[in-house]
């Protein structure tokens, strides 16, 4: 039963509540962030629904967004099929995990970073390594005819830097395709805002393929296996001496009195793949925009190359301390990341307590997920044309300017703990290659915008003419 002053929404039918009708709104209007907008229209920012037994609730609009990232007792995440199947059938790693294990863990993982893979000569070096290689590669690649399917050129080297970086580890190209090649999959099938098992448990064991469950699992397996046989190797072979990212100091917490109550092997990996699934699609699919917006508006690309010219100049690449003379090319970068993760939803969370939201009566247990489009492409959080690709609205007389309702990584205890390297890694990116090369739209294939549905928003592949500058 719908409990009393819980937020209003669509009709709930017996066993698969608003399931139905959900279905063919994301039917109709091609994702699930245009339907639940479509929902607020009709009956506010915040929407009570039921998706099987679950009590959902979405949040489409700045100041409740606000309001559930801050209040601690909205902070759970789901404690369900969802998050439990995808490691070792216990709730695992840092994104869906909560509470007082989660907070331990984090910590750990927050200081660890911070001390050897976020280092800046560390980072700085690797993402500048990762430039030179995406740069070399390029140049091969339009040896040819120039033309390039602009979402190819970043994946397999952002997940190197990115391995390297959290692990201290190097692969060889073969075993990079194989985790790529998984990570791909994981992108391309699995919903950041759970699938059809995880609303009907029980279709595990009746069509564990057609939903969804078989294919869930089997790429975390892929993945797992692949970071597992990594550690085990990087075990073997480093001594203490020669540090790889946090994994030392993780396993003397496993091997110590304190460490024993929550850190693990198990925890370990988990903790590996969250940073890859987290670090490698957000990065991946915001380059994406940028470079499909900077085809769509030459423009753009011109005022970027103009002030590199004039604040660097020709004879080297940019680097990281380059950043804060460079207000326009990181204002094309936050509003290409605006323009991205407006598209999509934040982690799912859960009511730890009851609770409430905007007014309403949240009960202990409820699903809610948060519609990004309502903070970042929404009028009512003051962004003026939201849907309009405009980076002067990052910049005021000459600098950047952020406004303060530009919440991209989250806010509170759950907030992003990649923020600093995925801003880093997209402008170093972004920056070196407008700096040595044009990029047009290809002969015959005219730049269209067009959003696919996946963990994160992503792109229909697209082709750029790409030059020498
Ligand atoms: C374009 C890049 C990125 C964007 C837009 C982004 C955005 C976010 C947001 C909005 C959250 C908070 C979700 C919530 O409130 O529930 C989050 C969480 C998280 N992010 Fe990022 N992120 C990016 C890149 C990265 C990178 C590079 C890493 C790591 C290498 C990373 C690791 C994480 C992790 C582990 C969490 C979970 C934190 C928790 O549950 O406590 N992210 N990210």
């Amino acid at each position: 039963r719908k409990p009393r002053n819980f937020p209003p929404g669509p009709k709930w039918l017996p066993i698969i509540g608003c399931a139905w009708e959900l279905r063919d709104l994301h039917k109709m209007k091609g994702s699930l962030a245009k339907a639940t907008q479509e929902l607020a229209v009709q009956y506010g920012p915040v929407v009570g629904a039921r998706v099987g037994r679950e009590r959902t609730v979405f949040v489409c609009e700045l100041n409740a967004t606000k309001e559930l990232l801050c209040k601690v007792e909205l902070n759970g995440r789901p404690d369900d099929i969802f998050s439990t199947s995808r490691t070792f059938g216990k709730r695992r790693g840092i994104i869906f995990t909560d509470s007082e294990f989660h907070q331990v863990q984090k910590r750990f993982l927050q200081k660890q970073l911070k001390e050897s893979s976020f280092r800046k000569e560390v980072m700085e070096a690797t993402l500048a390594h990762t430039v030179r290689v995406i740069i070399d590669d390029l140049k091969k690649k339009i040896e040819g005819d120039g033309v390039n399917c602009i979402s190819s050129l970043f994946p397999i080297h952002i997940l190197n830097s990115l391995f390297t970086l959290m692990t201290g580890d190097t692969c060889s190209d073969q075993d990079m395709e194989e985790l790529c090649s998984a990570m791909a999959e994981f992108s391309q099938n699995i919903p950041l805002t759970g699938a059809m098992f995880t609303h009907f448990p029980f279709l595990k064991y009746i069509c564990p393929d057609y939903c969804g469950y078989n294919t869930y699992v089997n790429i975390h397996k892929r993945i797992l296996t692949f970071v597992s046989k990594r550690l085990k190797f990087l075990k073997q072979t480093r001594d203490s001496a020669t540090p790889c990212g946090f994994i030392h100091e993780y396993i003397k917490m496993i091997n110590c009195a304190e460490g024993r109550s929550s850190f693990s092997e198990d925890q370990l990996l988990a903790i590996v793949l969250d940073l890859l699934i987290a670090g490698y699609d957000t990065t991946c699919n915001t380059l994406s925009f940028v470079f499909m917006y900077l085809l769509l508006h030459p423009e753009v690309q011109r005022n970027a190359q103009k002030e590199m010219d004039s604040v660097i100049g020709r004879g080297r690449l940019p680097s990281l301390e380059d950043r804060a003379r460079l207000p326009y090319v990181e204002s094309i970068i936050l509003e290409s990341l605006r323009m991205f993760a407006g598209r999509g939803f934040l982690i799912p969370r859960r009511a730890m307590k009851d609770s409430t939201l905007n007014g309403y009566f949240i009960p202990k247990g409820t699903f809610i997920q948060a519609n990004s489009g309502g903070t970042l492409l929404d009028e009512g959080a003051g962004w003026k044309n939201p849907k309009t690709f405009d980076p002067e609205r990052f910049m005021k007389d000459g600098a950047l300017n952020i406004p303060d309702n530009f919440i991209l990584f989250g806010l509170g205890k759950r907030r992003c703990l990649g923020d600093t390297l995925a801003r880093a890694n997209i402008f170093l990116i972004v920056a070196s290659l407008l700096h040595i090369f044009h990029f047009k739209p290809a002969p015959g294939s005219p730049p269209a915008l067009e959003i696919v549905e996946s963990f994160t928003p992503s792109l229909k592949p697209s082709k750029a003419f790409v030059t020498l500058r």
